[in-house]
């Protein structure tokens, strides 16, 4: 089921007692993976070590919000400092992971929890802890963006491994579905499709419901990415048949690596909202399933984190896989970008036909 690396199931690694037992004290759900290439004769291995981080909130979310976020913070400085002892090299955190996923209730007071992407506390966070472990982390956060009238974005900020901020890039797609009221708060974002070369490889973001547009994961690997995460926040009941499928084929599609990350728990709103479906207000979006996983170019993938727990997952990383399997399989090569631009070019004309050629019998 979970396919073949180089003729092998993803082998489990051994972080090391004193890492799984900080890991079952405080109640997180820690594994690790390697994911190998074929030994090349022009080429060393490339290898990355590359963590997952999934955290549910820390504070009920009637709280202050100043302490609803420092609980959060407290709780992924842990984790992270464990990325930091296993040797990671380059982390993600999942979507707005600073702040209760409250954009199913519609009320405006959330947008207290929008920070600058430079400046914030949450970046602040993020950059010291960089710093610390040598780290490149990638800060998904919800922007507010002063400098043009506070407009508010879903934004992954990408902090080098000195603590810098290296860009950001912003949520291209934005859900109109189930609870998922996003675009009440922010608006779709305007950077692209953009790859940071950092220390330890070429990276992009693509933002939750990113994940349902092909031509989105598509984006990042014709900017050449080898990793691309996938930082979600998304319920059983709408998403999770369709979890182990979407983030495992754009890997294979790509020919790249992918990360998918989705928050975990139940969070509970103060006042019932609506789902204008006819069914009765209710005051939570229902459960957020966790279950994050990464999958290679070749098909192969780890198992799940846990659906009901923080969790920590870490992958070793052969990129050198990306351009073996674009060898072998040859997807960007034999892509008929030509034949696509064109039928777009004339798809978003407003006087577009479909070219349908109709059974002249009927
Ligand atoms: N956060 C977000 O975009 N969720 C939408 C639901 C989904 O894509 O499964």
């Amino acid at each position: 089921m979970y396919g073949w690396n180089c003729g092998k199931p993803v082998a489990a690694v051994s972080l090391g007692p004193e890492l799984a037992a900080s890991a079952a004290a405080a109640s997180y759900d820690l594994q690790a993976y390697r994911f190998q290439a074929a030994p090349e004769q022009l080429r060393p291995p490339r290898v990355v070590r590359v963590g997952l981080v999934q955290n549910s909130i820390h504070a009920p979310t009637t709280a202050p919000f100043v302490e609803q976020r420092q609980a959060i913070h407290d709780r992924v400085r842990q984790i992270v400092d464990a990325a930091g002892a296993a040797g990671v090299q380059v982390l993600c955190l999942q979507e707005a992971w600073h702040m209760p996923f409250a954009f199913c209730t519609r009320e405006k007071q959330w947008t207290e929890f929008a920070e600058s992407a430079e400046a914030g506390p949450s970046t602040r966070l993020c950059r010291e802890l960089a710093r610390k472990h040598g780290m490149v982390i990638v800060n998904p956060i919800l922007e507010r963006d002063e400098a043009h009238g506070d407009t508010i974005w879903n934004t992954a900020v990408v902090v080098g491994n000195n603590g810098n901020v290296i860009g950001k890039h912003r949520k291209n797609h934005i859900p109109r579905v189930g609870d998922f009221n996003e675009s009440t708060y922010y608006m779709e974002g305007n950077t692209g499709h953009p790859v940071f070369e950092t220390a330890f490889g070429k990276i992009g973001v693509n933002i939750c419901y990113g994940r349902h547009h092909p031509m989105n994961w598509q984006g990042f690997g014709l900017n050449g990415a080898e990793v691309v995460f996938n930082p979600s926040a998304t319920v059983g009941e709408l998403s999770e048949p369709m979890w182990p499928v979407e983030a495992r084929n754009a890997a294979i599609a790509n020919s790249y690596y992918v990360g998918a990350i989705n928050r975990v728990g139940t969070e509970t709103f103060p006042n019932a909202f609506t789902s204008g479906d006819g069914k009765p207000a209710h005051k939570d979006f229902g459960h957020f399933y966790g279950s994050s996983y990464f999958a290679a170019p070749d098909a192969s993938r780890t198992p799940s984190l846990a659906r009901n727990k923080d969790g920590l997952l870490v992958a070793d990383l052969d990129l050198n896989l990306c351009q073996q399997i674009r060898d072998k399989w040859g997807f960007r090569m034999t892509a008929r970008y030509d034949m696509y631009a064109e039928q777009l070019g004339r798809y978003v004309r407003h006087d577009f036909q479909p070219q349908v050629i109709k059974d002249p019998s009927l």
